[in-house]
């Protein structure tokens, strides 16, 4: 250890920023994407480690409240879910290191292996198994990821699948993403508590699991339908008429070659009361069950 470790306090966390990575650590490599937000590339840290860098465009977030709960995020560790590994937060534009997951996003995974998937009606159900399990964990640990859905769960090797940029919903500036009359709002992802009152809750991303199991499963159409894959729910509706049909229950429809069980299940995601909603902890033991008897 270096000598200044030696006189740290018991608490290292205290004697230097554990959730700052020092910039000269990382070396950035090729583009892996971008979005309002910014640009996202590979990168190794500390020659070694491969890692994502997203580079947050200056004005898409509240960075100082971001860089307060990036405390939180840090200590928020499992299988599941994509590990934050710090901030660099001295200069502008901010980055923000996580672990890198090489298949890139769950939704574009799907679309790009439908035809091996569709009939792998227990691979998109353990995917699901495993969305579970690390949206359990926040549950867990009282926190609320705001924007679960396919798009921002994450593909590594050997098909695990993990839930990404939870909570960094609550620091995007964009209030066309943050207020639910805006256009980037997620209104198809969105339970009636949140489109009438911004009520967010587990039971709000349990919701917003549904339709993400859902998009899953809308990829095990039978082999003669038409390919669909990692479908966008509600399919060309417009938001408001979306918002018209959530107030009124009506809830998206069995995909073509989902089995009914798993149907069922996903169908306890869309509960009008966020209180009649299972909690993603006996969630997973019915999805477990379930994937016992398809197996
Ligand atoms: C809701 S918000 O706050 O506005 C918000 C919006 C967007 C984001 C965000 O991070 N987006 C975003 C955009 C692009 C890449 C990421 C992104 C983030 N990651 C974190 C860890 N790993 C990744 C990763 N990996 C990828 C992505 C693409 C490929 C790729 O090129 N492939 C083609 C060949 O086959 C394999 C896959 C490979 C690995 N991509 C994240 C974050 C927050």
């Amino acid at each position: 250890t270096s000598p200044c470790d030696r006189q740290a306090p018991a608490t290292a966390g205290l004697s230097h920023d554990k959730w700052e990575i020092d910039p000269h650590e990382l070396m950035l490599l090729e583009e892996l994407g971008s979005g309002q937000f910014g640009v996202v590339r590979r990168g190794r840290w500390r020659g070694s480690i491969d890692v994502a860098v997203k580079m947050m465009k200056e004005g898409t977030m509240s960075e100082d409240d971001f860089i307060e709960e990036a405390k939180v995020m840090t200590k928020l560790q499992h299988t599941n879910l994509v590990q934050l590994y710090g901030v660099c937060s001295k200069n502008r534009p901010i980055f923000i290191v996580t672990e890198y997951m090489r298949h890139g996003s769950l939704l574009n995974y799907l679309r790009r292996h439908k035809q091996s998937l569709n009939s792998n009606q227990d691979l998109l159900l353990d995917m699901c198994i495993q969305v579970c399990k690390g949206m359990a964990y926040l549950e867990r640990h009282n926190y609320i990821h705001r924007d679960l859905a396919a798009r921002n769960c994450l593909v590594g090797s050997e098909n695990t699948v993990k839930v990404a940029d939870f909570g960094l919903a609550r620091y995007v500036l964009d209030d066309q993403y943050t207020s639910s009359g805006g256009t980037k709002f997620p209104i198809k992802w969105a339970p009636p508590e949140v489109l009438n009152y911004t009520r967010f809750s587990s039971k709000s991303d349990v919701w917003a699991y549904g339709v993400l199991m859902w998009e899953v499963f809308t990829c095990g159409v039978l082999m003669w339908e038409v390919f669909t894959c990692g479908e966008m729910p509600y399919g060309r509706l417009k938001n408001s008429e979306v918002v018209e049909k959530v107030q009124k229950g009506i809830i998206l429809e069995k995909p073509k070659g989902c089995d009914k069980e798993v149907y069922e299940i996903m169908k306890k995601c869309w509960h009008a009361l966020p209180e009649n909603r299972p909690s993603f902890r006996n969630f997973k033991e019915q999805l477990a069950s379930v994937s016992q008897k398809l197996l």
